[in-house]
């Protein structure tokens, strides 16, 4: 059965963007009482990612936690993840649902309406929203699309939106005020010297809007 996508807080590991590796990262995400993992990997090989996944997909189930892969349906299917993310340049929706069946959430990358009720159309789970600011973490990324498009998903798309892209504690009442079901900041999370005191003002921010 498909499990339900849990709201608030949404992290991303980036090891690149941190002192730690992604397994010490995600330890520290699940003590501080983030509900909604991505595994996102672009430097390492796929058995590298492959026994990372393994040992995160351990974790998360003794958390409860909602434990995405981005990219990798293989490592997705062998990990038995709650969830593939998949961006407007990966495999297409309908053809992942054949290979992930109906059981396995799956979320797609959106940066305008046509994708978004596109997405929704061909029965995306939830959709990534963004990058709503200016974001240097994703190499290639198009320019920010701003809280106009957001506001946009809010009113017309009815399955869950995950706001992301240059997200920090300084803009994030910002994009709270629109209540979309979950916001993501990657590095401000994985790059903060104490990932737990980050994640609190975070919640101390969005807790005023839910
Ligand atoms: C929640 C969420 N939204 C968007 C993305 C970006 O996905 P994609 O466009 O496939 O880019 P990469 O992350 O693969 O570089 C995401 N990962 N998560
Ligand atoms: C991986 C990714 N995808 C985006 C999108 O808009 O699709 S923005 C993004 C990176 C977000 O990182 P940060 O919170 O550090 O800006
Ligand atoms: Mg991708």
């Amino acid at each position: 059965m498909k499990k339900k996508i849990p709201q608030g807080l949404y992290a991303i590991t980036a090891e690149n963007f941190s002192k730690k590796n992604n397994v010490e990262i995600v330890k520290e995400l699940l003590d501080s009482g983030i509900r909604i993992i991505q595994y996102r990997e672009k430097k390492k090989t796929k058995f590298e990612k492959l026994k990372q996944c393994e040992t995160i997909r351990q974790l998360t189930l003794s958390y409860n936690c909602f434990f995405i892969v981005n990219d990798d349906i293989d490592i997705a299917m062998s990990v038995h993840s709650d969830g593939i993310h998949l961006g407007q340049d990966d495999l297409p929706l309908l053809k992942a649902r054949i290979i992930v069946g109906q059981d396995m959430a799956i979320g797609i990358s959106t940066h305008n309406p046509e994708q978004a009720n596109k997405a929704t159309i061909n029965g995306a789970d939830y959709i990534g929203v963004g990058p709503i600011f200016q974001t240097f973490t994703k190499e290639n990324m198009i320019d920010a699309v701003g809280l106009e498009y957001l506001e946009y998903c809010v009113i017309h798309i009815k399955i869950p939106k995950v706001a992301i892209g240059g997200i920090k504690l300084s803009n994030l009442s910002r994009v709270a005020k629109f209540k979309p079901e979950n916001i993501c900041m990657v590095t401000e999370i994985v790059g903060s010297k104490n990932i737990v005191e980050t994640i609190n003002k975070a919640k101390k921010i969005i807790n005023d809007y839910y």
